[in-house]
């Protein structure tokens, strides 16, 4: 049977990517770093996938075993994988990448040349890519030449709503029924493994945009101004008729900059932008608007799904009104909880909420900035 170890038993990990894996036969090896988490699936070897959505269904995920990532362990277990995949958030990575290192320099000198592929599963513009950049720091020279020739890096989209649910067993969980995951058909070595559920793709950089500034763009947006709100969940912040208009106007503003940068159909487009916002409006999963706004300076990052949508669609002419709105809504993000959203405020007394946002969003257009703050303002 083939092996997969995938980093992170969080909610995509053991809600995504390792229900996935199992139910395409591999044993999945779970790396984690809380060992409440890893006893229960070694001492159960099971748990359950609520689907909970238009139709609900539950899904048995078996053949899977845990081990603890910071042990000497996790380095054998990747050592004899065929396929690692993670789930553990963006900064996670290079905190992982000395283990898979470690594993890639046991491969060559344990003298296994089978094909073995990493693929990062995070919210981020070529995550494997930048795991790689650390797994290669990593490396000594000949186990960069070893990993250049066996070890393939795809980068890829992952897109499911799973958020935290309380069910009777911890480790069970509650994900809605929609799940795509793109991956870099050129970047695999070796045979493409046959995985229920992934789809390879030859332009991922579009699929990548296409998820992260439309589904990810329109849900922080409905976060930032929920909890401005005051609602405490996705579902609650959607149906505000306010923050619909400004959500689905803003995914359009966004759409449309994409349009230009990718050609994609504008009818096709519109009909995925409909498709999500009836996600975010799935009653089950109680998504809490402060999981969905977590951590605010990167989701205010010029890379990512506030401001690059801005600055594509800004750069071509197009209206960007409602996307403003959505950034002068994340910079009012309060949770005292989040040490980034306490950071921002803290930048913001500090600077003002002009130099904060010119340094969060390295935004150099002028005009951008003071519309920047008038929505700041008007939402204060
Ligand atoms: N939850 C969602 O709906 C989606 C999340 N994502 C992305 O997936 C990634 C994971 O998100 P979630 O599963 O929601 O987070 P999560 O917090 O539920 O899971 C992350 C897991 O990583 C583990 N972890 C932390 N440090 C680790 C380490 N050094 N070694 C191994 N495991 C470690 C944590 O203990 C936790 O179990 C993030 O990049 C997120 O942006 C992408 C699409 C959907
Ligand atoms: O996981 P991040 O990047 O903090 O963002 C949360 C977002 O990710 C998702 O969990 C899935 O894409 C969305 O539910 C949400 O938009």
């Amino acid at each position: 049977m083939k092996k997969a170890v995938q980093f992170g038993a969080g909610n995509i990990g053991r809600g995504f990517i390792g229900a996935l894996l199992s139910q395409s036969g591999y044993h999945v090896v779970f790396a984690d770093v809380v060992d409440k988490i890893i006893d229960k699936i070694n001492e159960d070897k099971t748990y359950t996938v609520h689907v909970m959505d238009v139709e609900c269904e539950d899904q048995k995920i078996e053949n899977i075993s845990g081990v603890n990532s910071t042990k000497p362990e996790a380095v054998d277990e990747i050592a004899s994988a065929d396929l690692v995949t993670t789930a553990v958030g963006l900064v996670i990575l290079p905190r992982i990448a000395p283990t898979i290192a470690a594993a890639i320099e046991k491969r060559m000198a344990d003298g296994n040349k089978e094909p073995m592929n990493i693929i990062a599963c995070e919210n981020a513009i070529r995550g494997t890519s930048q795991l790689k950049k650390a797994v290669y720091e990593n490396l000594s020279e000949e186990g960069k030449a070893f990993a250049d020739e066996y070890v393939g890096f795809p980068d890829c989209a992952v897109d499911r709503i799973v958020p935290p649910v309380k069910s009777e067993n911890f480790i069970d969980v509650v994900v809605e029924e929609y799940y795509e995951w793109d991956v870099e058909r050129a970047s695999f070595k070796g045979e493409i493994p046959e995985i229920k559920g992934m789809t390879l793709v030859d332009d991922l950089m579009a699929y990548i945009e296409r998820k992260l500034f439309t589904l990810n763009t329109g849900h922080c947006i409905t976060s930032y101004l929920g909890k401005l709100r005051g609602f405490p969940t996705i579902d609650a912040a959607i149906a505000d008729e306010e923050i619909y208009d400004i959500v689905s106007k803003a995914m359009k503003e966004s759409g449309d900059g994409l349009i230009k940068k990718h050609g994609f159909d504008p009818e096709k487009h519109a009909a995925y932008i409909k498709k999500i916002i009836g996600r975010f409006k799935n009653p089950y999963l109680q998504d809490d608007v402060s999981r969905v706004g977590r951590e605010p300076l990167r989701k205010l990052s010029p890379t990512d799904r506030l401001i690059s949508p801005l600055t594509t669609a800004a750069g071509y002419g197009l209206p960007v009104d409602h996307l403003l709105v959505g950034v002068g809504a994340a910079l009012h993000y309060d949770n005292p909880e989040d040490k980034q959203s306490v950071e921002l405020q803290a930048k913001i007394k500090e600077q003002g909420v002009r130099e904060a946002a010119k340094e969060i969003t390295q935004l150099t257009d002028e005009k951008l900035l003071d519309a920047i703050v008038a929505e700041y303002e008007k939402l204060a």
